[in-house]
């Protein structure tokens, strides 16, 4: 049976390098991944997904109009597909998660999802939210605070290295803006 997984973290806990992980191992039994990302997060160059430890493979992009039901049902008419890989899956709409859930349930192609729980206001992303109420598994993927707990909470740092508390839930940037950290210290950089 197919079945949809939800890999979430924080930032930094090694999403990106789990899926390409992933992807070499269903390649090297000769099976073919299909990858997918986000065309806002641009990070590293459009069209790749990138870990922070130098790994990266081609990915094709979708943004918030894609039908991802539809995309896929064209690539398995010109190729097989064996999964399909999601990297930034906080930034996908409710309706491209109930099409994943489609691909798997119609399909049959199991689907494994990448991202972050919540944003830096500790609120859900819309992609997150309707993982975690919909995907059959939920794995979390474990990073740490520099108190040594589990850092489950992302801040973001104005350019001082203040944390903020308000603003546009989407912002790209990386380890220049953003640090994974504990609750408490969460709350404390939020002065709280
Ligand atoms: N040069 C390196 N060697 C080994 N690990 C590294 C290196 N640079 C970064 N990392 C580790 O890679 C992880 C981040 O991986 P990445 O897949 O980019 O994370 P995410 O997608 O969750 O943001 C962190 O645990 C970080 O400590
Ligand atoms: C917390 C938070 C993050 N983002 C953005 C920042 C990055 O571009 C991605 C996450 O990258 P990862 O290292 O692959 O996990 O998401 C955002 O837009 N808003 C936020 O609150
Ligand atoms: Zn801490």
């Amino acid at each position: 049976m197919a079945q949809m997984y939800f890999y979430y973290s924080a930032m930094n806990a090694g999403k990106s390098t789990t899926l390409l992980q992933s992807s070499f191992n269903y390649r090297e039994r000769g099976m073919t991944p299909i990858i997918f990302t986000a065309a806002i997060d641009d990070r590293y160059g459009k069209g790749k997904v990138s870990s922070r430890i130098g790994l990266q493979e081609e990915a094709e992009l979708f943004n918030s109009a894609d039908d991802l039901y539809a995309r896929l049902l064209d690539i398995q008419h010109g190729q097989k597909i064996d999964c399909v890989l999601i990297d930034e899956c906080q930034f996908l709409t409710k309706e491209q998660v109930y099409q994943l859930t489609e691909v798997v349930d119609k399909l049959h192609i199991p689907v494994l999802c990448y991202g972050l729980r919540s944003d830096f206001r500790g609120e859900l992303f819309e992609g997150s939210r309707y993982l975690l109420a919909w995907a059959d598994k939920l794995v979390e993927l474990k990073t740490i605070c520099h108190c040594g707990r589990k850092a489950n909470m992302v801040i973001r740092q104005d350019e001082t290295g203040r944390a903020i508390a308000d603003g546009d839930q989407v912002e790209i940037g990386g380890n220049d803006r953003y640090v994974s950290v504990c609750r408490k210290h969460y709350k404390e950089a939020l002065g709280r």
